[in-house]
């Protein structure tokens, strides 16, 4: 299993080119299930979670190909299987976004349903009960969520989902797009990715209204066709490298951003005192002191996301006072907390909130986490701390953050991957 070692090496200066979101690509990769014609995906990142959807879309028989860098050509013409299976489910949580397409194109759908994961339990009702209310017939059965269409094609209708949920607004969206009249989806996600999806889903056909507000409006068509679409940028691939930038100090160009998509991000950052400018594309940090310390609540976008949270916890580990960290998406993605106080943070937690003392100094020491941010957390702690960090199980940030070590190192992080 492959680790990090880490050495702290002082401030980081250069330039990093941000991936396209993985949380946006996954769900865009699954929307190719809406056409029998070539989506072409591009800025895509090759991550492992993109190699798990790759596979799971050609184990349902479509063809796909990739140049390897960065662009897909996705055809489902040729599905023959409309299962995803529970091998590459327990992987990948975003596998349950083949659902909602599978089932309004081709009439039913069986996905292993996923279970709870490491940072909470993680359920799917919502989906399931939006496409119920659509006229899907669903039962759960040996683990799997079996979907089958009552009629012809799903019904539009106006669904309230009881709370902000990123995927099930991705699911339903998909799903309306191929359903008898109008569906109107409310208290839906604002997030950047579901905007992107939106939008590459109206340049294959689709209508839709109102993405990035609460009210999505989609009325259905009969079908849908091919199209060409670029993945929107990594906000969260972003805000890890200015972290890490705030903790080291130093000036890093970030290109290929979308800053607009992080403005809660960066604000936090200037709070922690970075000098921060932007353009439509890019994003200059530039810091020169310890950080001071930031609260943060997490919410659903445009408020703080939950995805930086270990990363500003990191932060705040070093700063120059004491701040707390509230996170209200999912119940137990503290797990990065023992791992940053094994390396010297203060850091105690009580119910949802922790609460850190900045210390002056980290140390260095062997640490796993058993999530993706998490890792990334323990990643950039390990840029600050004194010794040799070893970052353990980064299978979790293969699934996140494409090329890690290279982007870092190339603005003089002292970053190795050891392949064993
Ligand atoms: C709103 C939010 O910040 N969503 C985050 C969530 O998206 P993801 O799509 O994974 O999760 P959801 O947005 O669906 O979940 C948000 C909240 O709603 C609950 N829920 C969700 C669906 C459902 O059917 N029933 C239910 O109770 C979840 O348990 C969670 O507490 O994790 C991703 C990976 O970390 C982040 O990129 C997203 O920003
Ligand atoms: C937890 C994350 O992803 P996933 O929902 O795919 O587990 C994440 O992107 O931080």
């Amino acid at each position: 299993m492959d680790k990090l070692r880490i050495h702290a090496n002082g401030p980081l200066n250069g330039e990093i080119t941000v991936s396209g979101a993985k949380n946006a690509a996954l769900p865009l990769m699954c929307a190719a299930l809406l056409t029998k014609e070539t989506l072409r995906l591009t800025n895509v990142p090759m991550l492992r979670d993109v190699k798990t959807t790759h596979k799971l879309l050609e184990g349902m028989g479509a063809t796909v190909s990739t140049d390897g860098v960065s662009v897909f050509d996705i055809n489902c013409g040729t599905l023959n299987e409309l299962c995803a299976p529970y091998d590459l489910v327990k992987t990948m949580r975003a596998s349950i976004l083949v659902l909602g397409p599978t089932l309004a194109h081709f009439g039913e759908a069986q996905v292993s349903l996923p279970g709870g994961c490491a940072i909470g339990s993680r359920p799917v009702d919502q989906h399931l009960k939006g496409l119920e209310a659509m006229g899907a017939d669903i039962v759960i059965e040996h683990g799997y969520v079996k979907a089958k269409l009552k009629a012809k094609r799903l019904q539009g209708t106006r669904i309230v989902m009881d709370m902000v949920t990123v995927g099930g607004t991705e699911n339903l969206m998909m799903a309306a797009c191929l359903a008898s009249g109008t569906t109107v989806l409310e208290n839906a996600a604002l997030e950047p990715e579901v905007v992107d999806l939106g939008e590459c889903l109206i340049k294959m056909g689709a209508k839709i209204y109102g993405l990035g507000t609460p009210t999505i409006t989609i009325e259905g068509v009969e079908s849908l066709h091919g199209a060409e679409h670029a993945v929107v940028a990594d906000r969260i691939e972003a805000g890890t490298f200015l972290c890490a930038v705030a903790m080291t100090g130093g000036k890093v160009l970030l290109k290929n951003a979308a800053p607009k998509t992080m403005m809660a991000v960066l604000d936090k950052l200037v709070e922690a005192g970075a000098h921060i400018e932007a353009g439509d594309d890019w994003i200059l940090i530039d810091m020169q002191h310890r950080p001071r310390p930031v609260n943060i609540r997490t919410l659903p976008h445009p408020a703080f996301p939950t995805d930086m949270q270990a990363q500003f916890m990191a932060m705040n580990a070093i700063a120059d006072g004491p701040s707390k960290v509230t996170e209200t998406i999912f119940e137990n993605r503290f797990m990065h907390v023992p791992e940053l106080n094994r390396m010297g943070a203060q850091i105690t937690t009580e119910g949802n909130t922790a609460m850190m003392q900045g210390v002056e100094h980290l140390s260095g020491a062997t640490v796993m986490a058993t999530d993706l941010r998490a890792s990334a957390s323990l990643v950039i702690a390990g840029l600050v701390a004194s010794g040799e960090t070893i970052v353990e199980r980064i299978y979790h940030l293969d699934r996140g953050y494409e090329n890690i070590e290279a982007k870092l190192g190339g603005v003089g992080a002292d970053i190795v991957r050891i392949s064993e």
